[in-house]
């Protein structure tokens, strides 16, 4: 059974080997500077969404300078750090090989770790409570100023600082690095379903979720001024936001074939940069303003329930209350006995948990055993269960889970996004 003081003690019963230590404070403060220089040059990662002056002098500013060339300094600073710390995580996978994992046990788990490829949380030993720069706090979003990712930041940190990153593994680095306090990524959505890159990277990494925000996400297509229906060919979004349209895109009709690309900001800049007449993008209103498109077809989403699940993360966990409804996040694997993953479920469903979201994916330290001459698919399960760590319930539940499983991480107990339906806007 877990006591309060051992909220994450899943994962945590075993010495801590640190496999990179808090930066020094000079560290941490080249590293703030060489990204601020380039951040408060560049307009948008510093404007606030939900500000009408700042958008509109980002609007302003962006719609006639086209895109500040900061922003690729940015985004190759972002990209350095990442394959500075890939080739780290490939020397220690070389080093120690990862033949000999075995399974994902909270006894093993440091073993696997130290492969590079899922790593344990970071702890209050790690590192000081941040905020360490002042009082606004850095929040990084995959994607460019526009995107949805932007507004769901902007909606949990109204008074943050949001900095884009091209990739969603510069996401997570750019925290565990100090550069950014908080992360936010998109996990799921009501149309087009799960974000599986967030899934896996969720594992590889070491942040915990503090938060989740739900946005209604409203899309429109988006084409240069003076462009109508009939001059496209192509229309060009993130893959999601093209699954969450498959259908209206199929109605209207259009003589056009669909491409993915980055974020739905990032076509509509890519539309306006290179002056495309034959393509529009699917997009928020907001973008098609950052970007100076205009609104072709508005709402272009195949139901008007179209919302995205966004979490929040952090280099430390929060406190898990029970004063107000909290969800918490699991991930586990195991040794395919009879019915494991029944038991597992059952050990919620026995102490009237609600289980809210399960979602399995490959196992990619172990993706297949051979039993006999069949191959046998190796899955983590993910599993989102409606109570608070701080839960007595659910600390039960948790320590009859371990029993039944060879590797079990809480990744994280927070707050569940109470707000009314209609209250906050995607656009
Ligand atoms: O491209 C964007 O604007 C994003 O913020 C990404 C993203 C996603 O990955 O799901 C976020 C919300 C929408 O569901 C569509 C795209």
């Amino acid at each position: 059974m877990f006591s309060a003081g051992q909220l994450f003690s899943v994962t945590l019963t075993k010495p801590i080997i640190l496999t990179d230590s808090p930066p020094s404070k000079h560290l941490r403060h080249t590293r703030h500077r060489q990204f601020t220089t380039q951040c408060t040059n560049n307009l948008h990662s510093a404007t606030n969404p939900f500000d009408p002056a700042a958008v509109a002098a980002s609007v302003k500013n962006f719609t006639f300078t086209g895109p500040s060339k900061n922003r690729t300094d940015l985004q190759t600073s972002c990209a350095i750090i990442s394959s500075t710390i890939i080739g780290k995580q490939h020397d220690n996978e070389n080093r120690k090989g990862i033949e000999n994992i075995t399974v994902v046990n909270a006894e093993r788990v440091l073993d696997l770790e130290l492969s590079g490829n899922i790593r344990k949380p970071l702890t209050i030993n790690d590192m000081s409570t941040s905020p360490m720069h002042g009082s606004e706090i850095r929040v990084v979003y995959q994607g460019v100023p526009g995107a949805y990712s932007e507004t769901a930041a902007a909606k949990a940190y109204p008074n943050g600082e949001f900095i884009p990153c091209e990739q969603f593994e510069q996401v997570f680095q750019a925290v565990e690095l100090w550069i950014a306090d908080r992360a936010v990524l998109p996990l799921e959505n009501s149309l087009g379903g799960s974000v599986h890159r967030t899934y896996d990277l969720l594992l590889r990494h070491r942040l915990h979720i503090v938060g989740e925000v739900q946005l209604p996400v409203r899309h429109c297509l988006l084409a240069l001024p003076g462009v109508n229906k009939q001059d496209l060919n192509r229309v060009i979004s993130h893959p999601q936001a093209l699954a969450q349209c498959e259908l209206t895109l199929t109605k209207l009709d259009l003589k056009i074939t669909r491409e993915s690309s980055n974020s739905t900001a990032g076509a509509a800049e890519l539309i306006s940069e290179s002056n495309l007449r034959n393509t529009a993008a699917i997009g928020s209103e907001r973008a098609a303003k950052i970007y100076g498109l205009n609104v072709l077809v508005e709402g272009i989403h195949d139901d008007c329930n179209n919302f995205t699940r966004f979490l929040m993360l952090a280099r430390e966990p929060i406190i898990p209350r029970i004063d107000q409804p909290f969800r918490t996040s699991i991930v586990f694997a195991h040794d395919n006995g009879t019915s494991v993953l029944f038991k597992v479920l059952s050990v919620f469903a026995f102490r009237n948990i609600n289980l809210t979201k399960i979602e399995s994916r490959p196992h990619r330290l172990r993706p297949i055993t051979i039993v006999g001459s069949a191959k046998r698919f190796e899955y983590l399960f993910y599993v989102d269960f409606d109570a608070s760590m701080a839960d007595v319930r659910a600390q039960n539940a948790l320590s009859d889970v371990q029993e039944f499983t060879t590797f079990l991480r809480v990744l994280g107990s927070y707050p569940v996004d109470m707000t009314p339906l209609c209250s906050s806007g995607g656009d």
